[in-house]
């Protein structure tokens, strides 16, 4: 579960978050919209400690991200717009690197059926990651939080890069993880998925979420139609 107590965040004179109240409960899949510099990045890099907040809280299952960063990054599976990897070796090295830097041990075949199952074609598993299209690495960043099987996922604009087939894919694996009683918060421009694939939404604006809504109550046009109107006005 996360949790965003009055989270405010200033850089210099610019407030980015201002006071900002959040709750995503397990089994929820939470999806930030908002423009450019909404906020959207801050709010998940708070959770994730890479922020410092100016004043309130960040809590992931309870505990206090600025005090207790190391037991809280424990909760944590992340998965950011450009996945960082290491380019001479292969995906499945990576993959497994990564995750024995988190305390897991697996057998080779079960890395195999998670990057087979975040959508890396078979042929690509043993080839370096520096000939990876974007979208290939990305496979492997979302390989990489599944292995982790944390009970919170945090995503910032994680589907930028991957094909229609692939981001399809990608949905169903986040409706796995909400399944599995996961709390799910992701940040993103893409309306439609957000619609698709969210338990609710919440839009953001000037560092403020300024609605909320459960997304079976909007359809897509709908949901267009709301978010334009906000960034008409205020
Ligand atoms: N390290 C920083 N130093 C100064 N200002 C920052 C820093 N990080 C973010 N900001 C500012 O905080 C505000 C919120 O930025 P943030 O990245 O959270 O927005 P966002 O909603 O994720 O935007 P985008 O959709 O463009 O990714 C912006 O005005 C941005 O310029």
């Amino acid at each position: 579960m996360l949790q965003a107590i009055t989270l405010t965040k200033k850089f210099g004179q610019h407030t980015a978050l201002h006071a900002l109240d959040l709750t995503v409960e397990k089994g929820e899949i939470f999806c930030l919209l908002g423009p450019n510099g909404a906020g959207k990045t801050t709010t998940v890099n708070c959770f994730l400690g890479f922020v410092t907040p100016t004043s309130g809280r960040a809590l992931v299952n309870g505990i206090h991200v600025t005090r207790q960063l190391r037991e809280a990054r424990r909760h944590i599976a992340y998965i950011p717009e450009t996945v960082m990897l290491y380019p001479h070796l292969t995906g499945l090295e990576n993959l497994t690197f990564f995750d024995t830097l988190t305390g897991n041990h697996y057998e080779e075949e079960y890395y195999i059926n998670l990057l087979l199952e975040a959508g890396l074609q078979e042929d690509a598993i043993g080839k370096s990651v520096q000939t990876y299209s974007k979208g290939m690495r990305q496979k492997v960043g979302i390989a990489i939080a599944t292995a982790k099987n944390a009970s919170v996922l945090l995503l910032d604009e994680p589907t930028s890069g991957l094909d229609p087939h692939a981001s399809y894919e990608f949905s169903h694996l986040l409706r796995r993880f909400s399944e599995e009683g996961r709390a799910v918060l992701m940040a993103t421009h893409d309306l439609y998925h957000a619609r698709e694939v969210a338990t609710r939404i919440g839009i953001m604006k000037n560092g403020r979420l300024i609605t909320t809504m459960e997304a079976d109550a909007v359809d897509h046009y709908t949901l267009e139609n709301i978010y334009m109107q906000h960034m008409r006005t205020v």
